[in-house]
This record gives structure tokens, C-alpha cells and sequence, in this order.
């Protein structure tokens, strides 16, 4: 075969022959066309240059019916299947890992991951289903995942379906994202929607004792972090009257988003619990949660990279129904939220928490998300403080916080329920929960007739119910939960007739002064006691002692 080097000589010889001047700067335009014409079929006189080109055209041609028959295969294949494509953060994904953990066919897969991820659910529910097995212990099940950039197949209600895990790097940071791909085998989407109401349906089930927390992440959406069990409302010990009225005012306001319509009054209702550390004010929210089936959103205005229009957007993002949580909303500036010390300027450091690092969230930002034009109906928003008279008027106002709820130091009816609580077994305690029940409807009923005013949407109400509401150092709980274990207490603690147990508490109540201690030291206390309740009585005035030189 002809090397390059010869067929450009023999090219230029060629040229000669054929009198082309190849130096020559400006040809005729008659010659040119005859010149190249007779170059070319020169050109194909050669053996090799006739090989390449065939060899090009050859080529051309089977790429051409590559891609045809690619392009005839994919359509149809997406004639013949739907896919679905999950993304890694996103609730439906946790929906169909789920579900997949609950495929049997799923479960024969050979290759698979395993890992102990929970998916927003409580561990118990997911794979492997053997009990007996001893990895599946309570605290740390595993299930196993779809490995990366595998493919399954498994079969559901007699449909074929193509299971996918793709990872992918996203971003400029190169961030790894994660999706889950499904190709079903149908010609609608009808099967598929079979598959994600059945998914869902399952994962509401599972979640049915759970509440679920979501929290901001730093590209501001919202991020599902735990699930934790529901608290009953039962657990939190308030003064008679104050669990009912707001769970009464939560229910009235999830009920009448039609009356907020007809008035064209925003459907949103803001809470504020103010007052003592650890009085419940957390625990209580918690538990209305659970008792209202809304998951919860947290708020964290000292969030570092917060700023206004990431917080907007969060507030834009949260769902209809939700309840959304700003902790210790005074803490979001560190002297206090007010009008004057509004930050304005991005990177000013005036109103932050660790000093160095700006907070960038502004008051007038801060209320422009809460009910600004992108603020979301349906939501419920809880703020606590500590620091109630930190705040500003605006922050207060009705239609922001519409009912401002005050918690106090521990008064003696509140200190003798903990008691009774902490050392009557449940049953018993149900027969005081009888009574605990009637003295709060009593109360109740006495608070009715203010009742509708409160979730007319259009006032702002103060509970007080009663006490001076001054704070007390708290106890630390990690301390007295050293002293004790569960087994422990399981063994030991004495079985107290409901008698005996009310006459202690009567006694330890009494040994109390009225909103001196905040439930959490008291609980803190009882710890150290778990398995003494006779002590827990006789020894409280001389922890009282102590704690009170502690403080002066
Ligand atoms: N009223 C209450 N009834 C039952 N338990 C309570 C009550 N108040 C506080 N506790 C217990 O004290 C602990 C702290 O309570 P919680 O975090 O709800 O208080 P808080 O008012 O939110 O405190 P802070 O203002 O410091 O955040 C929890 O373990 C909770 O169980």
C-alpha cells in the first residue's frame, strides 16, 4: 500500500503534468472548477484514497444505522415501559425504599447493600424480616438497599418491574446524588400510581406512632433528619385547662381554613410559649404534633448562611399542613429581636450569636417571611423564649403570634402529677388519669366561654394561669440519669398502691414552694430517686437546701 509521502508525490507530479500552477495566487475562474475536477479524479485513480473513502462512507453509514435503531429502540421501549425516577432527597424516595424493603422478590436479591439507614422511619420496620437473627436486634436494624448503579428486576402484582439505584456527581462541588430509577412494564401510568399510592400508604402506616422532623440544610430546603415516637399529651404536666385549650384552639384552626377564606383572613395561626426553662414548653409542642398528625418543621434562625431569602424560601417550601418551630426565637439576636437592632447590612455582625460570624437574618425579614406574600397557608407556627419582653411589639403582634402562652416554674398541683407519674405503674395511673381528666374539663369549661374568641384568628391572647414566672438554675438530667437503670428500676422500685402513691405525692408537693423549681429539675430530681420514692419524699428538703445555697 501506497504511503502518504508517495501519494502526495505522485499528487504534485500529477500537478505538473496537468500544468496547475499551485503557486500561481490567482487562477482563472474557468480553470479552477476543471482543475480540481480532474485533481479529484486523480485523486481516486489511487487505490488507497479509494479505500479511505469507501471505508468513510461504510462508516458513515452503519453509525447512522446505530443510531437509528437506538433512537427505534427507545421509543419502543418507552412505548412499552413507564419509568419513574426518585430523587435522593425528596420524601417519595423514602416512600419507595420503603416499599422495596417490603417486596418479597426484593428480598431474594443476591447483591445487594446492606445498611442500617432508616429512612425517616423507626428501625423497626424495615428488612431483614427474621427476628430471630441476632444482626436484627432493636438498635440498629439493617436493610438492605439496591446497590449503586445496579439493576433488578423484581415482579409486583404480576408486573415486571426494573429496579435502578443511579449515583451521580452534581454541582460545581461535585456533589454525589443519588436517584432511584423504576421502570415498570405498562403501557400507563395507572400501574404506576398503584405503586406509590401503596407506597406512601405503607410508610404512613410505619409512621403512624411517629412524628417526623425536618430541618434546613444549607442549600435551603428542607431535609427529613428523624423520626421520633409520638409523646402523649398525657406525659405533659401543665396546669389544669391549658393542654385543652391549645390543642382545642390547634384542632378549631385545622378545621376552618373555609371561615379564614370567607373573611380573607390569612390561614395561618402563630403560638408563642414563653417563660421558664424547662417547663415544657418544647415537650408540649412535641406532643401536639403527634396528637394532631403534622410533622414538624425547625426553624433555626442562628443557622450559619441563613439569610433573609433563604429564610422566605424555606417558609415558601413548607407544606400546607405543617407545624413549623422557631426555638428561643430571642436567641436569634443576641440582644434581643427588636426593631433597633435590625440587620440590615449583609456581613454586619451587629445582633449575632458567636460574635464573629455574621447573622444575616433581619427583623423585617424576618416578618416579611411570616406572612409575606409567599408565606404558606395552613401552617402552624410555635416561637418559644425564655426572654418574652426581648421581643418586638411587631414579632407579637395578632396574625404573627395570635395566642402567647406563658409557662412557669413548677406549681404543687404540677409537682404532685410528676410524682404520681414517675412511681405508679400505667395502669394505675389511668384510674388518676380519670380525675386528672374531669379536674380539666372543670377548668375547661370555666375557659369555654373565652374559647371562641381565641380562634377567631383575629386577637392576640395572653394565658396566664397564674404565678410569678420567675426562673430557677435548671437541673442537670444527664447527671441523675447515671444514677439509675432501667433494669435496675424494673427490679427494685417498690409496687405503691395508688394510695400510698397519692399520699406520697401529697407529701412531696407539699414539701415544694409553689414556683420555685422548674418541672425539669424536678424530673431531674425524681431521677436520682427512680427506685425510692420514700427517699425521693424525706431527702427533698435537704436538696432544696442545697440547691438553694447553690444559687445565692
Ligand atoms: N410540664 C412538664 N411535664 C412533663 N415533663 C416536663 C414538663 N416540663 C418539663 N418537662 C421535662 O423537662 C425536660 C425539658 O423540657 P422542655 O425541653 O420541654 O422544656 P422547655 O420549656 O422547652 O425548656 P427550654 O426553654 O430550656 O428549651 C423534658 O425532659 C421534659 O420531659
Amino acid at each position: 500500500m501506497a504511503t502518504i509521502h508517495q501519494v502526495v508525490e505522485q499528487l504534485l507530479q500529477a500537478a505538473n503534468s496537468s500544468n496547475i500552477s499551485l503557486a500561481s495566487p490567482t487562477p482563472t475562474s474557468q480553470t479552477v472548477p476543471a482543475n480540481l475536477a480532474s485533481m479529484i479524479g486523480l485523486a481516486l485513480s489511487f487505490s488507497a484514497l479509494r479505500d479511505w473513502l469507501k471505508l468513510l462512507v461504510v462508516g458513515g453509514i452503519l453509525e447512522t444505522l446505530r443510531r437509528i435503531i437506538f433512537a427505534l429502540w427507545g421509543s419502543v421501549t418507552d412505548s412499552l415501559f413507564v419509568t419513574a425516577h426518585f430523587k435522593y432527597d425528596d420524601d417519595s424516595y423514602d416512600w419507595m425504599m420503603h416499599w422495596l424493603s417490603k417486596q418479597p422478590s426484593w428480598k431474594k436479591a443476591r447483591n445487594v447493600q446492606i445498611s442500617t439507614s432508616t429512612f425517616g422511619l423507626s428501625p423497626v420496620v424495615l428488612l431483614p424480616s427474621n427476628d430471630e437473627d441476632p444482626l436484627n436486634d432493636e438498635s440498629r436494624k439493617i436493610s438492605y438497599l439496591p446497590n449503586v448503579d445496579e439493576t433488578y428486576a423484581i415482579w409486583y402484582k404480576y408486573r415486571w418491574v426494573q429496579v435502578t439505584r443511579i449515583q451521580e456527581q452534581t454541582g460545581y462541588y461535585g456533589r454525589m446524588e443519588e436517584t432511584l430509577r423504576l421502570r415498570i412494564l405498562s403501557r400507563s401510568n395507572e400501574f404506576l400510581n398503584d405503586i406509590l399510592r401503596d407506597a406512601k400508604r405503607q410508610y404512613m402506616a410505619a409512621q403512624e406512632n411517629n412524628i417526623s422532623i425536618y430541618v434546613s440544610d444549607t442549600s435551603n430546603s428542607w431535609r427529613h433528619v428523624a423520626s421520633r415516637p409520638k409523646r402523649s399529651l398525657q406525659s405533659i404536666i401543665l396546669d389544669p385547662g391549658l393542654k385543652d385549650l391549645l390543642i382545642g384552639d390547634a384542632r378549631d384552626f385545622l378545621e376552618s381554613k373555609e371561615w379564614y377564606a370567607d373573611r380573607g383572613i390569612p390561614f395561618r395561626r402563630g403560638y408563642l410559649l414563653y417563660g421558664a426553662p424547662g417547663s415544657g414548653k418544647t415537650s408540649l409542642i412535641h406532643s401536639l404534633a403527634g396528637e394532631l398528625g403534622l410533622d414538624v418543621y425547625i426553624i433555626s434562625l442562628s443557622r450559619t448562611g441563613l439569610d433573609d431569602s433563604g429564610l422566605s424560601t424555606l417558609i415558601t417550601e413548607l407544606p400546607e399542613k405543617c407545624i413549623a418551630l422557631m426555638e428561643d426565637i430571642d436567641a436569634a439576636f443576641h440582644h434581643g429581636l427588636s426593631r433597633e437592632n435590625d440587620v440590615s447590612d449583609e456581613g454586619s455582625t451587629e445582633g449575632n450569636i458567636d460574635g464573629p460570624t455574621p447573622n444575616r437574618i433581619s427583623l423585617s425579614g424576618l416578618l416579611n417571611a411570616l406572612d409575606g406574600i409567599g408565606a404558606q397557608e395552613g401552617r402552624i407556627l410555635f416561637a418559644t423564649t425564655n426572654k418574652y419582653t426581648s421581643l418586638d411589639p411587631a414579632l407579637c403582634r395578632p396574625g404573627r403570634m395570635d395566642l402567647h402562652i406563658e409557662f412557669k416554674l413548677a406549681s404543687k398541683y404540677q409537682a404532685e402529677e410528676l410524682f404520681k407519674r414517675f412511681y405508679l405503674p400505667p395502669s394505675e395511673r389511668n384510674g388518676s388519669g380519670k380525675a386528672e381528666v374531669k379536674v380539666e374539663d372543670d377548668e375547661k369549661s370555666s375557659l369555654d366561654s373565652g374559647f371562641s374568641d381565641l380562634s377567631s384568628g383575629s386577637s392576640s391572647d395572653l394565658i396566664d394561669l397564674g404565678g410569678s414566672g420567675t426562673t430557677s438554675p435548671d437541673f442537670s438530667e444527664k447527671e441523675s440519669q447515671v444514677h439509675a437503670t432501667p433494669a435496675l428500676h424494673r427490679k427494685r422500685a417498690p409496687k405503691l398502691t395508688h394510695c400510698q402513691a397519692s399520699k406520697l405525692a401529697a407529701q412531696f408537693s407539699d414539701a415544694i414552694p409553689d414556683r420555685a423549681f422548674s418541672m425539669a429539675a424536678l424530673q431531674g430530681y425524681l431521677m436520682t430517686y427512680k427506685t425510692r420514692p420514700y427517699e425521693a419524699v424525706n431527702e427533698f428538703a435537704s436538696w432544696m437546701a442545697k440547691e438553694r445555697v447553690g444559687t445565692n
